[in-house]
């Protein structure tokens, strides 16, 4: 019944076409002459999680305290950043190492990940236009880990750090759900976590000698939950908030949390995706590993009751995370959002 419903959601969802980037495209966040003025962001607090209180089941009341602070930053940023996460500075410094290694290889050894094909759980590609410029590497990390098998010991880092912060990203939801008012591991048992789809985007933005191709990435919002991201050099990433564009400056061993789409869609907009972009720091190389934690892929994700009432209506239609990730052709490691096409 739930699949012949999401199938039927899918047929109506007009596709979009992929296009390349004009200097057209640019929009209002990045006009056409991508002034350095423009591409700025402001050094404004982002608000700060601390794990180790989260997870203090010993001390209610400190427990309650990162709760608030959860439940604030969800609510009035999308975004915030964790420290005291527990997870080994020394195993972050290693993600970093792996990936540039990863990113030196010569570029024949990095082409055989380069097909788009349905059954594809590794995917590698670079984009080197006037106003962008970035290669990456997506691999599917749960329910099933994969990895290229170069360069060595690559695949062996990436699934510990992968195994922890899926932990630190699941704790983060039952706070998120207390926050919510929701039933212990409501989320954990409707978007059937056990068997969440949780998949990697490895960045790599070489580093500028020109003010031109600064940006990495233009502004978007991304499918999944909750987005856990590491950066090797501070700067680069900035997030919406109320009209400014906000810089995150973060240290390598910090992980900066953004609200996704998938947890909007539960909460009825309660929560908000976070838009963001990426303006790229001109002297350094800069590394970046966003982690999208998702539902199951068969999991339907449409408002929560608790969120929908008479002057609440569901401002979302229910469809499969897998259904939504391969919208407009997308392929599942693509992680493209289309929440414009589900919006009520
Ligand atoms: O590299 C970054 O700072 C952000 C990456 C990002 O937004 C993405 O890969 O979706
Ligand atoms: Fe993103």
């Amino acid at each position: 019944m739930l699949t012949t419903c999401s199938k039927m959601v899918r047929q109506l969802l007009q596709p979009i076409e992929e296009k390349a980037i004009t200097s057209s495209d640019l929009g209002d966040a990045f006009p056409p002459n991508c002034t350095d003025d423009a591409l700025n962001g402001e050094d404004d607090e982002i608000p700060i999680v601390d794990y180790s209180m989260l997870i203090n089941f010993d001390n209610p009341a400190q427990r309650s305290s990162a709760i608030e602070n959860l439940s604030k930053a969800c609510l009035n940023y999308g975004f915030f950043i964790v420290k005291n996460h527990g997870i080994a500075d020394n195993l972050i410094t290693r993600v970093y190492e792996g990936l540039l290694a990863f990113f030196d290889l010569a570029e024949e050894e990095k082409r055989q990940y380069e097909t788009i094909s349905p059954s594809d759980r590794i995917r590698w590609g670079k984009g080197d236009t006037n106003h962008v410029s970035r290669e990456f590497l997506k691999i599917a990390a749960h329910p099933q880990f994969h990895c290229p098998t170069k360069p060595l010991g690559l695949g062996e880092v990436l699934q510990e750090y992968s195994q922890n912060l899926r932990e630190v990203g699941l704790e983060l939801l039952r706070g998120i759900e207390k926050s919510l008012g929701l039933e212990d591991l409501y989320i954990e048992k409707t978007m059937k976590l056990g068997t969440g789809y949780n998949f990697f985007t490895a960045n790599d933005y070489p580093q500028r000698l020109h003010s031109q191709k600064r940006i990495g990435q233009f502004p978007h919002c991304d499918p999944s939950l909750l987005i856990l991201l590491i950066q090797n050099v501070g700067g680069g990433l900035q997030l919406e908030h109320r009209g400014k564009w906000l810089n995150a400056n973060i240290e390598p061993s910090w992980i900066i949390v953004n609200v996704a789409d998938h947890l909007e869609i539960l909460t009825n907009g309660k929560y908000k995706s976070a838009l963001h972009r990426v303006v790229v720091n001109n002297e350094e190389r800069r590394v970046t590993l966003p982690m999208f934690l998702g539902p199951s892929l068969d999991a339907l994700v449409c408002p929560s009751p608790q969120f929908v009432d008479e002057n609440h209506p569901p401002r979302y239609v229910g469809i499969t995370y897998e259904d939504y990730l391969e919208a407009n052709q997308h392929h599942i490691i693509e992680g493209k959002s289309c929440m414009q096409q589900i919006r009520l």
